[in-house]
């Protein structure tokens, strides 16, 4: 179910009219829907509800608003952090510290030494190189990390480049035909408690295939590990669902993703781990924006929003697709392009796009922006950063206030010896 959806020709969020919110609180805004994030949260859950005690980690870069963090805390999940400021947005939202897991080819010495001082559950080791320094901070500290071993299984995702993380030429995870040697040689660290493997292998995966493929492997992995005398105790299949960005589109239901993993995993004998992010947060968030002008172009008018690429990045980044639609529909329907006023022609959010007729002041929306959205954004064009605004039924809070540019500079100094 649709929790923003057309009543009596106004769209709202859950019971919220949009222009309500656009009043109070301005445009551009993010506004999420609690219902949408919960029933999210459940469906993935029951999806999973084959396989023995799963965890599920939310990976905060999808969405790291503490508001959003803690309606997920509240359903029981954990999180998946790639920095240390995750880590603290995660337990300042009330997340577990046993139920967080920490990935990134990048942590440094003090995020490591910080995600020991928190007692997190495991760390997604990405290199040697990592694991010989994170023993020896905990060796230091007088503590064991637990930890996985993530591995890069060379499997092409089939989604966007700059998203896939699988591959070996990517720079996520340590080679597959090279797992087994550092596994052992990590497992005989004092300071770490070597108990699994992970694995990542991209994001917005339209096919479940390439994840079938790339978990055999760890199953294979798994087995030679033990063969090897190695214990394994854990596997973190990571995220990676995709989610429509289209109207009709149809992609792998989580119970789909379910079943495979219940098939391919059925001997392995370990707790398994899950890091979903977009197919939680994804289409739970929407962007409000309000038209600038609509600028009379050569072939196609140009509706000029106030949203741009520095507030929702990734029609820029990976020429994707989310679907724009006025607040109060005539009925009317047109091809614009859809721009941001962003001093750069990449700051397109869509070229000839069948959308509706929309005029100065209107209200629209771009959807599915609730993972990857805000948490993106820049302040590119010294333009500010967005409001948050979380709805629940008829009420609705703003979950993180608009930064304005003239804040932003604020931290700026220009020292006295220019003058
Ligand atoms: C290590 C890791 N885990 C989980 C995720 C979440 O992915 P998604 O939002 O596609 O579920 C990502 C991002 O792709 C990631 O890098
Ligand atoms: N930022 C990407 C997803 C990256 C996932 C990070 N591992 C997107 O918007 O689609």
């Amino acid at each position: 179910m649709d929790h923003f959806q057309l009543r009596d020709g106004v769209l709202y969020a859950e019971d919220v009219p949009m222009p309500v919110i656009a009043e109070d609180v301005g445009t551009p805004v993010y506004i999420y829907s609690r219902a949408t994030l919960v029933r999210h949260a459940r469906v993935f859950r029951d999806a999973l509800s084959g396989l023995k005690h799963p965890h599920i980690a939310f990976a905060v870069k999808a969405n790291p608003n503490l508001a959003v963090l803690r309606v997920l805390a509240n359903e029981g999940y954990g999180a998946d952090v790639v920095s240390g400021g995750e880590l603290t947005r995660a337990l300042a939202a009330g997340m577990k510290p046993e139920d967080i897991v920490f990935s990134g080819v990048g942590k440094t010495h003090a995020e490591l030494q910080q995600g020991l001082e928190e007692g997190i559950g495991q760390f997604n080791i990405e290199s040697e190189e990592e694991g010989y320094e994170l023993a020896a901070i905990a060796r230091r500290m007088g503590k064991r990390a637990a930890c996985a071993l993530r591995v890069n299984p060379d499997v092409d995702a089939r989604t966007h480049e700059k998203i896939s993380t699988g591959k070996r030429e990517n720079k996520f995870g340590v080679p597959l035909d090279k797992a087994q040697e550092i596994y052992t040689a990590l497992a005989g660290e004092d300071g770490l408690d070597m108990r699994g493997i992970a694995i990542h292998i991209g994001s917005q995966l339209a096919d479940l295939e390439p994840l079938e493929t790339a978990f055999g492997k760890v199953g294979e992995l798994i087995a030679a590990l033990r063969a090897g005398g190695c214990t394994v105790t854990h596997a973190d299949l990571g995220g990676g669902l995709g989610v429509p960005y289209k109207a009709g589109e149809e992609l792998p239901q989580p119970a789909e993703y379910g079943a495979m993993v219940e098939r391919v995993t059925k001997d392995w004998d370990v707790t398994l781990m899950f890091e979903p992010g977009r197919v939680i947060a994804g289409n739970a968030g929407v962007l409000l924006t309000r038209v600038i002008r609509v600028k009379r172009g050569i072939e196609r008018p140009f509706v000029v929003v106030d949203a741009a690429m520095n507030d929702l990045a990734r029609p820029a980044m990976y020429g994707a697709w989310h679907d724009f639609e006025a607040v109060e529909p005539t009925g009317e329907k047109t091809i614009s392009h859809i721009v941001g006023p962003i001093c750069e022609t990449g700051d397109t959010f869509a070229m000839d796009r069948e959308c509706d007729v929309l005029t100065a002041d209107d209200l629209a929306v771009f959807r599915t922006a609730g993972a990857y959205g805000a948490t993106m954004a820049s302040s590119y064009n010294s333009r500010g950063f967005v409001a948050e605004v979380l709805v629940d039924g008829d009420k609705y809070a703003v979950v993180a206030d608009r930064i304005a540019a003239g804040a932003i500079m604020d931290a700026e100094r220009v020292p006295d010896w220019l003058d």
